[in-house]
């Protein structure tokens, strides 16, 4: 399997940033990729919520949506288009922060939540509070598909190692890290997160990344990554927007996990 890596620095209008998005699925097509993935909020990085009430649309009429499902069918590709924001029906008139694999006939094959909020004050400077904007998922997915069983987080839910946990235990091969890190956790974390999680799974990992400056008050760490179940980075993006290619060996998965079986160690245990 080739996945293909698409590294965006989407702005606050989605026909625009569905334009790049469009062209970097098709250059990584054109490179072989049968498995494209696309960053968290693919369609708006927004710091304004007025705007994003005026510009956003539910799941039924989200335009971005329906041209990367024509896009994948037209292609012949699995797609994870690592998320959309998107109106809920919601009474407090949150956003949904939610992932959509799409299947090579163009169907949502899956979608998922993401479950954990980004409500973190990093410095005085830099804050953030995403639980005022979207809603929480209550629930981990993990999709079957021919390319191997495929298991979505997003961003911040990199931080909890328990739900990685429970997708390898369901069986996930590969689990999706779509995302918008900040720049100061990202120089920080971001590659040592990403690295641990494999190997704590013996999954293979595909992170996506916005990257760069969005607007003159947010920016985002870049570096989409993908990472072996033994632990090794196949592919860092760097901080230019475009595609990076990668080829994943699904038997590296039982193999990683052969050499140190620490999932079939787990063990119930009492304690704090
Ligand atoms: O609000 C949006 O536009 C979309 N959502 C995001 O960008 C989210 C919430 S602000 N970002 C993260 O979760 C970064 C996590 C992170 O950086 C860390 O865990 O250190």
């Amino acid at each position: 399997m080739r996945a293909g890596l698409v590294q965006l620095t989407s702005g606050d209008d989605p026909a625009a940033n569905l334009g790049e998005t469009l062209r970097l699925v098709r250059e990584a097509v054109a490179g072989g990729a049968d498995f494209v993935l696309t960053p968290e909020v693919t369609n708006i990085v927004s710091m304004d919520r007025a705007h994003q009430r005026a510009v956003l649309q539910p799941e039924a009429h989200d335009p971005t949506l329906a041209a990367l499902r024509n896009e994948a069918r037209a292609a012949g590709i699995w797609l994870l288009i690592g998320s959309l924001a998107v109106k809920t029906e919601d009474a407090d008139g949150r956003f949904a922060n939610r992932s959509f694999l799409i299947s090579p006939q163009g169907e949502i094959a899956a979608r998922y939540d993401k479950i954990h909020m980004f409500d973190v004050e990093i410095s005085e400077s830099e804050t953030y509070r995403e639980s005022a904007g979207y809603r929480p998922g209550t629930r981990a997915v993990l999709a079957e598909t021919p390319l191997g069983r495929i298991g979505l987080t997003i961003c911040y839910d990199l931080r909890f190692p328990e739900l990685f946990r429970r997708l390898a235990g369901a069986g996930a091969q590969i689990i999706t890290v779509p995302a918008a890190f900040s720049p100061v956790t990202g120089a920080a974390h971001w590659e040592s997160l990403l690295r641990a999680r494999a190997i704590e799974t013996g999954c293979f990992i595909l992170a996506p990344a916005q990257t760069g400056q969005h607007s003159p008050r947010r920016a985002t760490h870049g570096h989409s990554l993908a990472v072996a179940p033994w632990g090794e980075v196949l592919a860092d993006a760097g901080t230019e927007p475009g595609v990076t290619l990668v080829d994943l060996d699904l038997a590296d998965v039982e193999h990683a996990r052969s050499r140190v079986p620490s999932l079939k160690h787990h063990r119930e245990f009492e304690g704090p």
